[in-house]
C-alpha cells in the first residue's frame, strides 16, 4: 500500500460513521410512531430564478431533534428558515406548497407571522445578544408581550437561564452586558431568550460552529436536556455532531431531500449510495 492510499485508508476509518453514534443516541426510533411536529409537504422554493428547494416532503417530529445535514449550499438553511418564515425577508424569494406547524398550515392568509417567530425561535451561527444586560436579554420577550410583574420577570429570566445551562455561570452578574460573557455563553444566553418566551419550537442554524469545543459540548448536552420539551431542528455541517445530538437526520443535495430517517440508520446503514459517500467522506 502506498503512503498516500494508506492515509487514505485511515482518514476513511476516521470517519467511519457507525462511530460517530454514541451508545446513548443507538436506541433506534421509527419515524412512523412519532407525532408530527412539522409537516413539509410539496415545498418548492426560489430565489428569483434559482430553484433552492425541489419538492420537499418530510415529517418532522415532536419533541425530538432532526439534524439537516448535506454539502454547502444544498438548501439546508433555506428549508429551517421556511419553518418560521424568515424567507419573507428576503425579496427575490418565492414559494410554493405547505409548512404546518402543530398542524397549522404557516403560510395561510391571515397567519400572525410575530406569534408565529414567538412559538417558532430561532438561533443563528454567531450569537447575537442585544446590547442589553443578560437579565434584559432574557426578560425582552415577555417586556414586549406587556409583562410587568418583577416578580414574573425574575420568575422566567432564572428559570430560562436554569434550562440553558448557564444560571449557574451568570447568577451574579445578571445586570452586567450581555457582550461580557464569553462566545459560548453568549449563545447559552440567546437559546435561554427563545425559550422564555415559551416557544414549540427551536431551530438552530450551525448553532456551535462558532464555539470552541468545550463551548460546543455545552450546547450539544443542552440540546439533548432540551429535546423532552421542545421540537429541535438543526443544521449541522459536523456530521459527528448531527450523530451525536440528534434522533431524526435528513440529507439533502442541491435542493432535494435525498434521504430521512431515524439517525442510527443513516450513519450505520443509509439506503442510497449519495448518502453513504457524503456521510463517510467521499463525495465531492
Ligand atoms: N438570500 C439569498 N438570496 C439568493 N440566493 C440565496 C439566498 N440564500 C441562499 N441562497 C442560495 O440558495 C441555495 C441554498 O442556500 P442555503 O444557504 O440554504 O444552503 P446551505 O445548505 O444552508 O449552505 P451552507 O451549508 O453553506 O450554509 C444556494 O445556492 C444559495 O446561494
Amino acid at each position: 500500500m502506498t503512503e498516500q492510499n494508506q492515509s487514505r485508508e485511515s482518514i476513511t476509518q476516521a470517519m467511519d460513521p457507525r462511530s460517530f453514534v454514541q451508545p446513548e443516541g443507538s436506541k433506534r426510533l421509527n419515524l412512523k410512531n412519532e407525532t408530527a411536529g412539522i409537516e413539509v409537504q410539496d415545498l418548492n422554493l426560489w430565489y428569483g430564478q434559482d430553484h433552492a428547494l425541489k419538492g420537499i416532503n418530510l415529517t418532522i417530529p415532536a419533541r425530538r431533534v432532526t439534524a439537516f445535514i448535506g454539502p454547502s449550499g444544498c438548501g439546508k438553511s433555506t428549508l429551517l428558515r421556511c419553518m418560521n418564515r424568515m424567507n419573507d425577508l428576503i425579496d427575490i424569494c418565492r414559494i410554493e406548497g405547505k409548512v404546518e406547524v402543530e398542524g397549522k398550515d404557516i403560510y395561510a392568509p391571515g397567519v400572525d407571522v410575530p406569534e408565529l417567530r414567538r412559538q417558532v425561535g430561532m438561533v443563528f451561527q454567531k450569537p447575537n445578544p442585544f446590547p442589553k444586560s443578560i437579565y434584559e436579554n432574557v426578560a425582552y420577550g415577555l417586556r414586549l408581550q406587556g409583562v410587568k410583574s418583577r416578580r414574573k420577570l425574575d420568575e422566567v429570566v432564572e428559570h430560562s437561564l436554569k434550562r440553558a445551562a448557564l444560571w449557574d455561570e451568570v447568577k451574579g452578574r445578571l445586570h452586567e452586558n450581555a457582550f461580557g460573557l464569553s462566545g459560548g455563553q453568549q449563545q447559552r444566553l440567546v437559546i435561554a431568550r427563545a425559550i422564555a418566551i415559551e416557544p414549540e419550537v427551536l431551530l438552530l442554524d450551525e448553532p456551535a460552529s462558532a464555539l470552541d469545543p468545550i463551548s460546543t459540548a455545552k450546547i450539544e448536552e443542552l440540546i439533548y436536556q432540551l429535546k423532552n420539551d421542545y421540537t429541535i431542528v438543526i443544521v449541522t455541517h459536523n456530521m459527528q455532531q448531527a450523530a451525536r445530538v440528534s434522533d431524526f437526520t435528513a440529507y439533502l443535495y442541491m435542493g432535494e431531500l435525498v434521504e430521512y430517517d431515524d439517525t442510527v440508520s443513516i450513519f450505520t446503514n443509509p439506503k442510497k449510495k449519495a448518502t453513504e459517500d457524503y456521510i463517510t467522506g467521499r463525495y465531492g
